[in-house]
């Protein structure tokens, strides 16, 4: 077994004043892709700002929460070697910053590039390199702000690449793309998934799961409510439990649609 990329156990954490996770475990360890699936309100975001160290579980006796096997860590450091990618991080993002200059701040993991930053020659050639294994090169000089949503994920791709890490986190990745962009930004992932990163999904899309990803952690009102391989978990009867509906799963190719039951 692969050393664990994620130890939670027994956590509890709150948003504001509402409790999410009460004695939440889960580990996930390195190469072992994961979706992580759930209705509105299940706590995917509570759980990826757990991850991105954006809040902090409770303290209690026993309990941890250990990323990359360590349970200190410095936010930026953590934040270059977990590549996350968030909407939070697509809407807070400078308007103003270069698409070069959104590679190049993956290195100190901040929101554009400042004076005081160094870059050598190295640096920029790799996030060139990045940029075009990405298809965004031409855009290198177009601000954030004027970028496509689909191009703006592509730059935070980009972004957390350029420190090569071992895992990516991803939100949603094809909310508000549309079927081309959507399929060539999974493409991506599953370029990436071959290459050997992990990728950690944390979505309510069936269909955005990359045939890659084999593990499904389904969660539902802040608790584990199954964990297991994908063609035992994501059945018809499952998902209309989880969403409260009856649901209908189809698969073709590998990817999962769902339709009103
Ligand atoms: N800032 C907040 N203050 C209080 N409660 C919150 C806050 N943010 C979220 N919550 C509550 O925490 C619970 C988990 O929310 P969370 O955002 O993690 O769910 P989610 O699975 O990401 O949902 P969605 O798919 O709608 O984004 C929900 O009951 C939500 O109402």
């Amino acid at each position: 077994m692969n050393r664990n990329l994620l130890e939670l156990h027994d956590i509890t954490a709150y948003r504001g004043k509402s409790l999410v996770f009460e004695g939440l475990s889960l580990a996930i360890p390195e190469g072992d892709s994961t979706v992580v699936l759930g209705p509105n309100g299940a706590g995917k975001t509570t759980l990826l700002k757990l991850i991105s160290c954006d809040i902090y579980p409770v303290a209690t006796k026993g309990s941890r929460l250990k990323i990359l096997g360590r349970e200190r860590w410095n936010v930026w450091e953590l934040r270059s070697r977990f590549g996350i990618i968030s909407h939070d991080l697509q809407h807070d993002y400078l308007q103003s910053a270069k698409g070069l200059n959104v590679i190049l701040s993956g290195y100190y993991s901040s929101i554009d590039t400042w004076s005081y930053q160094k870059f050598c020659e190295g640096d920029i050639e790799k996030a060139s390199l990045i940029m075009c294994k990405l298809g965004i090169e031409s855009l290198a000089e177009r601000s954030f702000g004027e970028m496509s949503v689909g191009q703006q994920r592509r730059f935070l791709l980009g972004r957390a690449l350029i420190n090569d890490p071992r895992a990516l986190l991803l939100d949603e990745p094809t909310t508000g793309l549309d079927l081309k962009a959507s399929f060539q930004y999974l493409d991506i992932v599953r370029s990436l998934i071959r290459e050997g990163k992990t990728i950690i999904l944390v979505t309510h899309h069936v269909h955005e799961i990359p045939p890659e990803i084999k593990r499904v952690v389904l969660i539902k009102n802040g608790r584990i409510f199954l964990d297991g391989e994908k063609t035992e978990v994501l059945t018809s009867s499952n998902l209309s439990t989880l969403f409260e509906i009856p649901l209908q799963v189809a698969v073709s190719n590998g990817f999962y649609q769902v339709f009103p039951g």
